[in-house]
Formats: structure tokens, sequence, C-alpha cells
């Protein structure tokens, strides 16, 4: 099972080209879409979830047309989005047994079985008769992962889940979504780089409408491999530092300020080689777009 998005692109009426000319193959699994603030990702998860139209291109879910079978891909489809309108009144119980006939499960005992198993994967089923209201940003994120899940989707596309979570409620969810990537394409839109770090077998970045890269995280570390050096600076250096060398990133540590930057050799001056992360590809990429670096 892939999906293949083909020459995909979006201008809004306002002028703003969201998408442009996106093309990507996204294979079973966990697929991290990372791009900054902007950068369209949530346009082309909406797009895929078919809750908007592209101006050109194609989305196939193997043969299926999603573009043009809007309904064929809403019955594989598990979406949850960035912002989750919740009922705050109705329990968790109710809420996620009326999804699931909304998907499709018209038998009550079975649904009643699902629901109940549902909640129990994502630890719910204690708060079942809680109303969605009374929950925290963690719970409210694991309901939005239940209700997704239910009706065994062979797509799930999940759109900056993780913000605003404890590090205990983001270990949780974590461990969820990797549990789902296990026999289902999942889609995790994010800007947080730890999130693909941690989870993801392939992924792509995006900025400002277009594909930066795509492939599997080893990958794209190779590539700058030998490249990342480091060196602790004054705040009041970083323009000289700026001018002299291609920084890619910078972290204040103890009052002072950790600049990266990528070079084809060693740039001496202080300098020292460090081993990359996928920060460091993530911000070399996204360097070449947009200015990052503020202080
Ligand atoms: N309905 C809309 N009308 C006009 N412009 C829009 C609309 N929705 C998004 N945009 C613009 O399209 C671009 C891409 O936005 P999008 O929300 O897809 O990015 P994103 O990567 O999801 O960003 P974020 O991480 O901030 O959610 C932005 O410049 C945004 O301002």
């Amino acid at each position: 099972m892939k999906l293949v998005i083909k020459n995909l692109s979006k201008t809004y009426a306002n002028g703003v080209s969201a998408l442009q000319n996106i093309s990507l193959t996204i294979p079973q699994g966990m697929f991290g879409l990372l791009g900054p603030n902007g950068a369209g990702k949530s346009t082309l998860m909406r797009t895929i979830a078919t809750l908007q139209e592209a101006d050109s291109g194609s989305v196939f879910l193997d043969e299926i047309d999603v573009l043009n079978d809007k309904q064929a891909i809403r019955e594989r489809l598990g979406y949850l989005p960035q912002d989750f309108g919740l009922y705050p009144r109705i329990s968790t119980e109710t809420l996620l047994d009326h999804i699931a006939q909304m998907k499709g499960i018209g038998n009550k005992g079975e649904r009643k079985e699902l629901v109940a198993s549902t909640l129990n994967k994502v630890n719910l089923y204690k708060e079942r008769k809680k109303s969605l209201g009374t929950f925290s940003g963690g719970m409210r994120q694991r309901f939005g992962i239940a209700q997704a899940m239910i009706g065994n989707p062979s797509l799930i596309i999940v759109d900056e889940p993780t913000a605003g979570l404890d590090p205990a409620e983001r270990n949780r969810f974590y461990n969820l979504l990797s549990e789902l990537g296990e026999n289902t394409i999942v889609i995790l839109s994010t800007h947080i780089v730890e999130d693909v770090n941690t989870l993801c077998s392939s992924m792509a970045v995006i900025c400002k409408g277009s594909v930066l890269m795509q492939g599997k995280p080893k990958e794209a570390l190779d590539k700058v491999e030998g490249k990342i050096f480091q060196k602790a600076i004054q705040k009041s250096q970083l323009h000289e530092y700026r001018e002299k060398y291609q920084v890619i990133s910078t972290k204040l540590h103890e009052g002072k300020l950790s600049l990266r930057i990528e070079s084809d050799g060693n740039p001496g001056n202080g300098f020292e080689q460090v081993q990359p992360d996928l920060e460091d590809v993530y911000f070399s990429l996204i360097s070449t777009k947009v200015d990052l670096i503020t202080i």
C-alpha cells in the first residue's frame, strides 16, 4: 500500500501559493512531514483528507483516486486535525459511538465492543463516562487518536498532534502512534523534529509549498555527515559570524550562544566538528528558504 501525490498545487484566493507542484510517495509505516509554520503542511493534509480542493495534481491511495473519489477515501481514512473540535458536554463513550456509526459500523453490539476496546487502547476507558470538556490536552489528543483509528482505516493523518503535551503524555502519544504505523500509512505532520526522529521510518521536509527532501532520516543524515561544526560565541558576535559562515541554527546555553554551521571543510577558528542530528538536516534545508535565526 502506498500514497502517491503528484504535482499537487494550491493557491488561495488571497494569492498565497500554499502548495507548488508537490510530489511525494508515502509508503506504509510512519511518515513524518516536517516544515516550519506556514510551509503548507495543513493545506496538504486537508487536501488528502478531502476537506479542500487542490487546483491541480493527483493523489492516489493504491488504486483509489483520492481527489475524485472522495467517498472511497473517506471510508478508509482516519484524520486528527490540528484544531480538533470537541463536543464539550457529551460523554467520551457516546461521542465515539456516534463517530463509529458515522463510519458505517451499524451493528450496535459490534459498536459497543469496538468503542470499549478503542478506549482501552488509548487508555481512556476509565474516563468513558466523562465529558470531553473536562479532559486535559493529552487526554483530548488520545481521544483524537481513538476517533481517527476507529473503523480500521488504511490511511491515518495526524496534524501537529504533540503541541502542548507534557513529556509523559507525549510519550504515551508516541507509543500509540507507533502501534498504528505497523499496518497502516500514518502521516504525521509537525514542525517538531524530535517527533519525526523518534517515530518515522521515512520523511519529507516542505517549506513555502515545495518539497526540499524526501527519504529516510538516515539518508538525510548521511548528506550532512562531517559537515556540521559548533562553537560558543557571544550574542553580540552573531552578525559577524553570519557574514562569514553558513549558520544553520543557534541555541542559548548558559547565556552564551551555541552556533551550528554547515561547512564542507574544517572552518578552523575554534569550531568543533559534531555528530549531526536530524535537527541539523532540517535547519540546513530550511535555511536555504527562510531565516529562522533570531535571538
Ligand atoms: N484559507 C486560507 N486562505 C488564505 N491563505 C491561507 C489559508 N490557509 C492557509 N493559508 C496560507 O497558506 C500557507 C500555508 O498554510 P498552512 O496552514 O497549510 O501551513 P502549515 O505548514 O500547516 O503551517 P502551521 O504549522 O502554522 O499550521 C500560509 O502562508 C497560510 O497563511
